[in-house]
């Protein structure tokens, strides 16, 4: 069980109203550390709005909402130094060069360093973390759009947050970009900093997410690690093997327990195994399509 110390992010009833636009309708979650959390929904869902309710740059309607202990509305400049946000380029910066303008923002955060967390991120080994070492030396208005996605990460993260916050981190990266990204994502969170991210990459969510919350029409319509999703809209996976050159399949909601039989009794003699789940696209589709069609929500969640 993870006791209360260990919860970084608490919301509980959040609603966000623009003029008479109802955006958020009261959605609660919980965020403990070193927990990467993947928010996702459909265009207009409401992403945006509830990471800048948590990041304390937009004041909410309602509910109540607690970040790293502090209520984002009246948090300090001790509480921000905790934060991490990674936005879009930095492109007011173009004359600085790369390893300047990190040790300038690394130098904010030296103030808030603890014992437990040491601040700044070394600027060089910052640089080597997010693959820009051969470009520290550039002027920002020479880099090409995906090192400057780099960077940006690199900004968020120079204070070691204790919280990160990613809004779509890995648009315009290349696949090795993204690769070293996710692998960053993982060191990140292997040290005990906890990740809230948004994407539209499916793919992406799946690789990183300890869990994924889906908001849809203002809801969280489901809360889980991308394995529970799918096993509450399949239900059933399909098993595959092949013994002796031929081919089986079946069906299961118990994969792992049928695997085990297999083995127990066709032990050595089973080959090609392959246990299927819905993919996280197709859990993603049947969720946001049940709740935009107000089927009721009991039992998704
Ligand atoms: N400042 C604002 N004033 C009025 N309405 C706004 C404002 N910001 C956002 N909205 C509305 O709130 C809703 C949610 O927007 P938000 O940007 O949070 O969605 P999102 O899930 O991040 O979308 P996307 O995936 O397109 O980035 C949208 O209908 C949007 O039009």
């Amino acid at each position: 069980m993870r006791d209360q110390a260990d919860t970084v992010l608490r919301v509980e009833g959040l609603r966000m109203r623009y003029g008479s636009n109802d955006v958020l309708h009261g959605t609660s979650f919980t965020a403990h550390r070193g927990e990467v959390l993947c928010l996702l929904g459909p265009n207009g869902a409401g992403k945006t709005t509830t990471i800048e309710i948590l990041e304390g740059f937009r004041m909410r309607s309602a509910g109540e909402v607690s970040v790293l202990g502090t209520d984002p509305a009246r948090g300090g400049e001790d509480w921000r130094a905790r934060l991490g946000v990674v936005l879009q380029s930095w492109r007011d910066h173009g004359k600085w060069r790369v390893r300047e303008l990190l040790d300038l923002l690394g130098s904010f955060y030296s103030p808030y360093s603890t014992a437990r967390i040491r601040r700044p991120w070394d600027t060089d080994e910052l640089i080597e973390a997010v693959g820009l070492t051969e470009h520290a030396g550039k002027k920002i208005r020479m880099l090409s759009g995906g090192q400057r996605r780099r960077l940006d990460v690199a900004i968020g993260i120079v204070g070691r947050p204790e919280l990160l916050f990613l809004d779509e981190p890995t648009a315009g990266f290349d696949p090795q970009a993204r690769r070293d990204f996710h692998e960053l994502v993982h060191r990140l969170a292997d040290d005990d900093t906890t990740i809230l991210l948004t994407t539209h990459d499916l793919d992406e969510a799946e690789k990183l997410a300890d869990r994924i919350l889906i908001l849809s029409g203002g809801h969280i319509v489901a809360d889980g690690s991308p394995d529970q999703l799918s096993r509450q809209i399949a239900g059933e996976a399909e098993v595959r093997w092949t013994v002796d050159g031929q081919r089986f399949v079946h069906s299961t909601t118990e994969a792992t327990k049928y695997v085990y039989e297999l083995f127990k009794q066709h032990g050595e003699a089973v080959a090609d195994l392959e246990v299927r789940r819905a993919s996280l696209e197709e859990t993603y589709l049947t969720l946001v399509r049940r709740a935009e069609s107000g089927a009721t929500l009991a039992g998704v969640r």
